[in-house]
């Protein structure tokens, strides 16, 4: 039996959206395990980002539990919370969020620095997880000197570099056209293949496809969670795939 890497339990959130309170999810239950490559999907607005974004302590539930190797996120203070999101949580963002003013090494070594590693481990570390996605001699170079898909990569190796063991990817491909959002989905599908425990935030069946489970979410609520059978596997893209 493998290990359980994420638990949530009956999460609840709600927004004010003007004078109204909308709840978002709705009581959402699930556990994630150690090597798992599991997608959500589901209808534009139904909280999938939000419920990615507290599983990657970026956000905090009103109610229920949510657990990262058995231990409760809620009972952590702010530095516990840092800790453990840089010890066990890569996070891949639509938009990429890299750093304009850092070169491509300097915004993948980042979360090294806030966690401590020295400047030889951090340098080491950023060059093997850049070789990781492909792009080992853009290192010196400034994220707008890059493609989306290339910016999208090096966003999966700034997630790589802690060795977390677990991403949270949430629309990787939203910004990208399909050769590169193809490109980005056979990275991570080759990297769950490597030992890297994926949850992927996907309104994109195709790639939803590429998971070995499906979480189905609507209206804040699990509608479905289902393994593929043997027999199904998970799909290939069985596309040929230049990366620019
Ligand atoms: N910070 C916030 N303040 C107020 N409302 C919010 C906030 N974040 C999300 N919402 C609302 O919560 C609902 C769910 O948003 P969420 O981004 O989780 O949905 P989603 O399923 O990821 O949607 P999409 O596929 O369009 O990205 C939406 O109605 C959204 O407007």
């Amino acid at each position: 039996m493998k290990n359980q890497v994420l638990k949530v339990t009956n999460l609840t959130k709600s927004f004010n959206s003007g004078a109204q309170e909308v709840q978002v999810l709705k009581g959402v239950d699930f556990s994630i395990y150690e090597g798992e490559f599991v997608s959500i999907s589901g209808p534009s607005g139904c909280g999938k980002s939000t419920l990615l974004n507290i599983m990657g302590i970026l956000d905090t539930p009103d109610s229920g539990e949510y657990l990262v190797d058995g231990i409760q996120v809620a009972n952590m203070n702010s530095s516990q919370r840092a800790q453990i999101r840089g010890d066990r949580i890569g996070f891949v963002f639509q938009s990429f969020n890299l750093i304009d003013e850092l070169t491509v090494l300097e915004n993948i070594a980042l979360p090294l620095k806030y966690r401590g590693d020295s400047f030889e481990v951090r340098q080491a570390r950023a060059k093997a997880c850049l070789q990781k996605v492909g792009l080992a001699d853009k290192g010196d170079l400034f994220p707008n000197q890059l493609s989306g898909g290339q910016q999208q990569r090096v966003s999966i190796a700034r997630a790589l570099a802690g060795d977390s063991g677990i991403m949270l990817v949430d629309e990787p491909t939203g910004n990208l056209d399909s050769k590169n959002g193809d490109a980005v989905m056979e990275l991570l599908q080759a990297l769950n293949q490597q030992g890297t425990t994926i949850v992927l935030v996907t309104h994109d069946p195709r790639y939803a496809g590429m998971a070995h489970r499906n979480i189905q979410l609507s209206d804040g609520m699990i509608v479905s969670d289902g393994v593929k059978s043997a027999s199904e596997g998970s799909q290939n893209l069985h596309t040929s795939v230049e990366v620019d």
